[in-house]
């Protein structure tokens, strides 16, 4: 399966499918002077003697948050100068979307852009390695330092998927889940009448290839994110901030901030857009711990979610709620209102 982007230059492909990896990537390579590899450390282990094999001494990054790092991002742009790199070389980032993000900041700025290809290893990266969004984080928070840098190409090769963690497969899930809520009612439907008991590869597949459809049209209409593409932050205004409070991974902290964004969507609409009971026992009966809203400080929570890049203006937080099931829209609410509401939340569970 291919998707291929439509901007007016500079296009790239989107590879989807099992065992594509060394194939797919033996042709990009081709036009280049040099490839130079940044892998996931768990991934370069678990492949280093199967999938990956081809790959001859690879940079090594920790995988996880500690990849976008300061620290991180120093030792990657020092080992791929310490290595020759030029601007007619390949970079190539095999991992999720923490190394994803990183290895494409690095990409991004190392002589002030070298070409890179983006080999998505977990469920999450089928949202993080398309869009060309990259990024390291700050101690004033989740991704305040990156640029907007597309790849040459994605390689994602499915076979990757098979090694993930069952918590991994959960935090992909919730980006999925995000995007079919931003497509339609009819998707939301299926997705959650297919996964009513298991969340298994097999069954995502379409989904998948949907939720990459859905944030293409997002990313191609609004690449740098001035208005619609803001829609894509879906359930990130909060998951952002429990993300970085709890050290939760990403897609799971979403699923929490995709509660909360209905329960908001409903308050703001005045009337029961989302049946909150319905979603909620879906998402428990999957393991989404739900229940940890409950013990949320919301002055801690509003002052991370006031370093949100969404925000414009003082005094208040800006929000992607719902009108109804693939309408989206973009809307502050006053922080005492909003404590109001994230207090409200907390007594509802
Ligand atoms: N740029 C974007 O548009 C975008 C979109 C969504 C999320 N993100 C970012 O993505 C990051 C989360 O990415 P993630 O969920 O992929 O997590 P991750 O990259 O941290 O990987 C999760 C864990 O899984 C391991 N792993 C990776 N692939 C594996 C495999 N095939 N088998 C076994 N283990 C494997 C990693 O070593 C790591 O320990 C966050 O930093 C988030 O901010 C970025
Ligand atoms: O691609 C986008 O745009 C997104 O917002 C996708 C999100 O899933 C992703 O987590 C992204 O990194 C969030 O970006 P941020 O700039 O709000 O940190
Ligand atoms: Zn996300």
């Amino acid at each position: 399966m291919e998707i291929r982007t439509n901007y007016a230059a500079d296009n790239y492909t989107i590879h989807v499918d099992h065992g594509i990896l060394e194939s797919r990537l033996a042709n990009y390579s081709a036009g280049y002077d040099a490839v130079h590899f940044l892998v996931d450390h768990n991934v370069y282990e678990l492949y280093k003697s199967s999938v990956l094999s081809f790959i001859d001494s690879p940079i090594i990054l920790e995988g996880g948050e500690a990849s976008k790092s300061f620290d991180a991002f120093k030792r990657i742009t020092e080992a791929l100068l310490e290595r020759g790199v030029q601007r007619h070389h390949l970079i190539v980032v095999v991992g999720g979307g923490a190394v994803g993000d990183a290895g494409g900041f690095a990409a991004a700025t190392v002589l002030r852009g070298v070409d890179y290809i983006q080999v998505p290893t977990t469920l999450l990266a089928h949202d993080s390695s398309i869009g060309g969004k990259t990024a390291i984080n700050s101690t004033h928070g989740k991704n305040l330092i990156g640029v907007f840098y597309r790849p040459k190409a994605v390689i994602y090769d499915l076979a990757f998927l098979e090694t993930l963690p069952d918590d991994e497969m959960l935090s992909g899930f919730g980006e999925v889940f995000k995007h079919a809520l931003l497509n339609n009612e009819e998707t939301v439907r299926n997705l959650m009448a297919k996964t009513q008991e298991q969340i298994s590869l097999d069954v995502l597949k379409p989904f998948i290839i949907r939720g990459i459809e859905t944030k293409m049209h997002y990313v191609l209409n609004d690449e740098k994110e001035s208005g619609i593409r803001k829609h894509l932050n879906l359930g990130h205004t909060l998951g952002h901030a429990i993300e970085y409070k709890y050290k939760m991974p990403h897609g799971i902290a979403v699923v929490l901030g995709l509660y909360f964004m209905m329960f908001l969507s409903n308050r703001v609409e005045g009337r029961e857009l989302f049946d909150l009971d319905h979603f909620k026992q879906y998402f428990i009966h999957h393991g989404y711990p739900i229940q940890k809203l409950k013990s949320i400080d919301e002055e801690e929570m509003m002052a991370l979610m006031g370093r949100d890049k969404k925000n414009q203006s003082r005094g208040a937080i800006g929000f992607v709620l719902m009108k109804s099931i693939g309408r989206c829209h973009f809307t502050e609410i006053e922080n005492t209102e909003l404590k109001k509401y994230l207090s409200y939340l907390k007594e509802s569970l």
